[in-house]
């Protein structure tokens, strides 16, 4: 059995016993009942995820997967594609905005090369699991073959597992490859069904002209290849991204160990509707980090049903928004596990209880 219907098979439902349980004890600590809001409720359902009534999450990592794309030649992206390795770089020295933040909040930074265009300096901090030297121009052709989409969610899977092997208990999604909003406008209209036009943005900040280009390269695209909605991997490999795919098999590989995957922005959002047409289950492992400003987020959250943490106007992708929502997720485990309860502090209950 691939590793990819394997890691699929073990996506299982969520702990209904330690989220009761999480819930119970929510219940009995010194504030009144429902008053710390959605911390509330994201501690009972990380207590579901993990399977722990007072799970604590002490070891996060974002994987950053990079790759290029052929549809960059259409003119889509406001930078030219030689930014994907020059950004990779930056990421192992340590200088972008997700080393910054990422530092921020402890967690660490995995850069893995999934399909960068050029051939990058051996660094003990890079990753290097390239299948491709980018993808072929989807305006003209598949993205890439079903194989390579397939080894693209098994790199991703492998990278989970390696980062869950050495101890990591909280994974986020993050992304470099210049053009990948095109990919992923094109990924959500196909899974979404809703026009490119509703679901298409400025990406890295282009002009009225080049939107319109990269709208009509979109629904070119849609026309020439029907990529059949509710198959992920036909999805991926038509319309997607080897970085993309790669981050839909970080999903899938976080939601088969029981591991919480904090989703980043527009792009990490593309990769989680495909993880959700392949396994619906791994839906309820996903934690939605932020709603990015790029249009289109919204149409993915409505269709995974999940409401984002953050809304800070971020609109950069790399896994920013993602890592400053897991410090969220660690404080709502924190307080169910640090709190004291009414009886342990000896503060009255509520009247009439
Ligand atoms: C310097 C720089 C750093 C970035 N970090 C993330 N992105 C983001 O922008 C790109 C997607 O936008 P588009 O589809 O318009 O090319 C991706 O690489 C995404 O991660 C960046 C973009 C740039 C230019
Ligand atoms: O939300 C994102 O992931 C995003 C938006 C614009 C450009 N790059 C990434």
């Amino acid at each position: 059995m691939s590793l990819l219907t394997q890691t699929i098979n073990q996506i299982g439902p969520l702990d209904d016993q330690a989220a009761t349980a999480a819930r119970r004890r929510q219940d009995m600590l010194t504030k009144p009942a429902g008053s710390l809001g959605r911390l509330e409720e994201l501690s009972i359902r990380i207590a579901g995820i993990t399977g722990r009534e007072r799970p604590r999450l002490t070891k996060p990592a974002v994987i950053v997967m990079a790759a290029d794309h052929g549809v960059a030649r259409q003119g889509v992206s406001a930078f030219p594609a030689e930014v994907t390795p020059q950004m990779v770089l930056n990421f192992l020295r340590g200088g972008a905005a997700i080393n910054v933040l990422a530092r921020h909040v402890g967690a660490q930074v995995i850069v893995v090369d999934i399909g960068v265009a050029a051939d990058l300096p051996s660094h003990p901090e890079l990753v290097s699991r390239k299948l491709a030297y980018g993808t072929a121009d989807f305006s003209q052709e598949p993205a890439m073959s079903l194989e390579l989409a397939r080894q693209a969610l098994e790199v991703g899977i492998t990278c989970a597992n390696e980062a869950i092997d050495r101890g990591v208990d909280l994974l986020a999604t993050g992304e470099m490859g210049i053009a990948n909003t095109t990919a992923a406008s094109a990924i959500v209209a196909a899974i979404t069904g809703r026009p490119a036009a509703e679901v298409t943005g400025r990406g890295t900040g282009i002009d009225d002209a080049s939107l319109a280009r990269k709208i009509a390269v979109i629904e070119q695209a849609l026309a020439l290849h029907q990529p059949n909605p509710r198959d992920g991997l036909d999805v991926l490999a038509k319309v997607g991204g080897l970085e993309i795919g790669g981050l839909a098999g970080v999903i899938l590989g976080a939601a088969a160990r029981r591991v919480p995957v904090v989703i980043d922005g527009f792009i990490s959002g593309s990769a989680a509707l495909i993880a959700a047409t392949l396994a619906p289950a791994a839906v309820n492992y996903m934690i939605a980090g932020h709603r990015s400003v790029e249009r289109g987020h919204v149409a993915v959250y409505s269709q995974l049903d999940l409401q984002p943490l953050l809304d800070l106007n971020m609109r950069l992708g790399e896994g920013t928004g993602a890592v400053l929502a897991m410090s969220i997720c660690q404080a709502a485990c924190k307080v169910l596990d640090e709190m004291a309860t009414f009886a342990e502090a000896g503060v009255s209950e509520k009247k009439g209880e």
